[in-house]
């Protein structure tokens, strides 16, 4: 780690570590130590985890301990994956081989692991989202806040929702966001990245996110932009498909530049067309340009959709996911047909050809090989 990266460590965050002790014991009688829950425990919920619980642990504010709730399975052992985890300490299906922190309590039950926490942290496929917002109405504490680090979006007859709207509207509390260059085995294994927290309003409950995610190699930045960050992070997944296909074909190193550069430009018309408060800034946070650049290089979207463009399109991209990621998500593919939806529906098809070729290419409308084919279409400007 370069010195200077370190001397960005938070000040408090500086001050407590070694000083744990001390803390706890003057927190513990107080009541208002904020309590973590994680929602979501797959590979990126679980580093997550790991992330949080080392703070925790160093930072007198919040309880030690941190719930995951764990959507439950059987392993081929036969034992329960959360039962796993509590005894091993390890999330043996998602993310096997590192150790989340003893302060980790894995929990199978939805409504007491967010029984007390008052810092909510939402990491689920986005299309598990809307169920279990729903099971959740009616059941956290009302001074809740909440943060998603989820990529991705809804589709409702009223238009497009992002899934921190969907949480502060089921769930009636202030939602922020987590996006970045964050390949989740790399961050487990504490290689140095950076990530970019999105807030509304309230700079103080940024930065209290910031603390909770901080390391010395995971560097957190906080912008007003919660919907700029999250479309960053939502759209780069259709992009990373788009890279893919181009990796599956052998096209080579300019051809997947043009297409991230393509890609980046839709992007961001697209998030300034749906939200105009959008900033241009937030392009070139970790949540933009960079999260861009690492997906279309080693994320899963990427490695699937190359396997699916080698093999003609002929085997689908369900069939792929459940071979290649056994158990872990795709996101670019569904993500790419809710833009797909949102864009017919308002009349935008001609002006994001990526995208929707994208989508047409996924679903077997056309073959990989239209991926360089579509730039005819291309619009002149945005
Ligand atoms: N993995 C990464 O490198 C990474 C990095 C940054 C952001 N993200 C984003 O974080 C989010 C979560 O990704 P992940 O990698 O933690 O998940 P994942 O891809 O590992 O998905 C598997 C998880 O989904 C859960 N699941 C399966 N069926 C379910 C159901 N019916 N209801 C609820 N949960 C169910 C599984 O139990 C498991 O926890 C996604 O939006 C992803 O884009 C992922
Ligand atoms: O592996 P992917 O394609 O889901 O991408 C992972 C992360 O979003 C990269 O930041």
């Amino acid at each position: 780690m370069a010195p200077a990266l370190e001397a960005q460590v938070p000040q408090e965050a500086q001050a407590v570590a070694g000083n744990n002790s001390i803390l706890n014991s003057v927190n513990d009688a107080a009541t208002h130590r904020s309590k973590v829950t994680v929602i979501g425990s797959g590979n990126w919920g679980s580093v997550a985890a790991k992330l949080i619980a080392s703070n925790t642990l160093r930072l007198g504010s919040f309880h030690d301990e941190v719930r995951m709730w764990v959507y439950e399975e059987t392993l081929p052992s036969g034992e329960k994956l959360t039962d796993v985890i509590n005894r091993t300490n390890e999330n043996v299906k998602y993310l096997p081989g590192i150790k989340l922190g003893k302060n980790v309590v894995a929990d199978p039950d939805l409504e007491n692991a967010v029984n007390d926490s008052n810092m909510l942290v939402f990491v689920t496929p986005h299309q598990f989202m809307e169920g279990i917002c729903r099971r959740l109405v009616g059941k956290i504490r009302a001074d809740a806040e909440a943060i998603s680090l989820v990529k991705g979006m809804e589709v409702k007859m009223e238009g497009p929702c992002m899934i921190s709207s969907l949480i502060s509207q089921q769930l009636g509390i202030n939602c922020s966001v987590l996006m970045g260059a964050n390949i989740a085995n790399e961050i487990a294994v504490e290689k140095f990245s950076e990530a970019t927290v999105g807030y509304r309003h309230n700079r103080e409950v940024a930065e209290r996110w910031v603390q909770l995610f901080y390391t010395p190699y995971f560097i957190v930045t906080a912008v007003q932009d919660v919907e700029g960050v999250e479309l960053c992070g939502t759209l780069k997944n259709v992009v990373a498909i788009a890279a893919g296909f181009v990796d599956g074909l052998e096209m080579g190193n300019n051809t997947k530049a043009a297409i991230m550069r393509l890609g980046l430009r839709e992007m961001k018309a697209f998030s300034k067309l749906l939200f105009p408060s959008v900033k241009d800034s937030t392009f070139f946070e970790s949540c933009g340009v960079a999260d861009l650049i690492t997906t279309c290089l080693g994320g899963r979207n990427r490695k699937v959709a190359e396997a699916y463009a080698r093999n003609g399109g002929k085997r689908s991209f369900d069939e792929l996911e459940a071979e290649m990621l056994q158990g872990q998500k795709l996101q670019g593919v569904s993500t790419a047909s809710e833009v797909y939806e949102v864009l017919s529906h308002r009349g935008w098809l001609q002006l994001f050809p990526l995208f929707s070729t994208v989508h047409e290419i996924s679903t077997g409308l056309l073959p990989p090989s239209a991926i360089v084919e579509y730039s005819e279409k291309l619009p002149r400007s945005f």
